[in-house]
């Protein structure tokens, strides 16, 4: 049993693996950033046919999350890494040029189910983690001890994105809308307990931090013991 699950969904870059990065260093926990999962699918799919990756996934793709073994410590004792095949990609899944793929991947229910394997491994494997994605907190991780889910202005997206990689040529920049599929993952991440929904627009980094660990203590918390009318008077 993990001594502490969260989970952070929430529409491009609004935030969620600045926070996870944050939460994974200051609590000693595992960090599962699952849309490299996506994205190195969507290489995999330029290297190898769909079959084969659909039959095995975890036999052809290793997502080795990135670890902080102690609260606190300055570096991570692992770094996210993504291996085919025993190669480390980690490096290769970001191409623009990728993006088609990524889409395609990103709605077909079966790679969906294919990935939500892979990453269920990961979850039992590592324990305490924090884990970021897209229907993570439905998917995956229905025991977290809190749900986060981040919102942003489409315009303060797309300027973070933009930002981010001003120096990256080959990756891309493009923030679209909440889909519809953030729509209803807002929806019913709001309908489950221990739900957390933090705006970010307005709010620098260490604010939505400090939020975070917030709602973290109010719902570990053992909660206050009722006094029955018989014990007030
Ligand atoms: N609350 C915030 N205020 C301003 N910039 C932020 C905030 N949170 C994250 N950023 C910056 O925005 C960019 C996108 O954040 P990121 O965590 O990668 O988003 P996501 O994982 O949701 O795509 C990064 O450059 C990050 O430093
Ligand atoms: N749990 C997840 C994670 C990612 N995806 C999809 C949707 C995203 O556009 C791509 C890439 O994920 P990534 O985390 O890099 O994307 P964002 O920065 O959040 O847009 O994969 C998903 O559908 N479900």
């Amino acid at each position: 049993m993990p001594r502490v699950a969260i989970s952070i969904d929430g529409p491009t870059a609004s935030g969620k693996s600045t926070l996870a990065q944050g939460l994974s260093q200051a609590l000693g926990l595992a960090f599962l950033d699952t849309g490299l999962t996506y994205r190195s699918l969507a290489y995999a799919l330029t290297r190898e046919s769909a079959e084969t990756l659909r039959d095995d996934l975890a036999a052809v793709l290793d997502h080795r999350p990135e670890v902080y073994r102690a609260p606190g410590a300055d570096e991570p004792a692992q770094r996210h890494g993504i291996f085919l095949r025993g190669e480390d990609i980690t490096g290769k899944i970001w191409d623009a040029s990728l993006d088609d793929n990524l889409k395609s991947v990103a709605r077909d229910p079966g790679w969906r189910q294919a990935i939500l394997r892979l990453h269920q491994d990961v979850t039992e494997r590592y324990g305490d983690i924090v884990v970021v994605g897209r229907d993570v907190a439905v998917t995956l991780l229905p025991d977290a001890d809190l749900r986060i889910y981040l919102t942003a202005s489409l315009a303060v997206r797309r300027e973070r994105r933009r930002a981010q990689y001003r120096d990256m040529r080959d990756r891309s920049v493009t923030v679209g809308p909440a889909t519809e599929r953030d729509v209803e993952n807002r929806a019913a991440v709001r309908a489950l307990p221990k739900s957390l929904e933090i705006p970010t627009t307005y709010l620098p980094a260490s604010a939505v931090f400090a939020a975070a660990l917030h709602g973290l203590r109010k719902f570990s918390a053992p909660r206050p013991v009722r006094q029955g009318k018989a014990n007030n008077s």
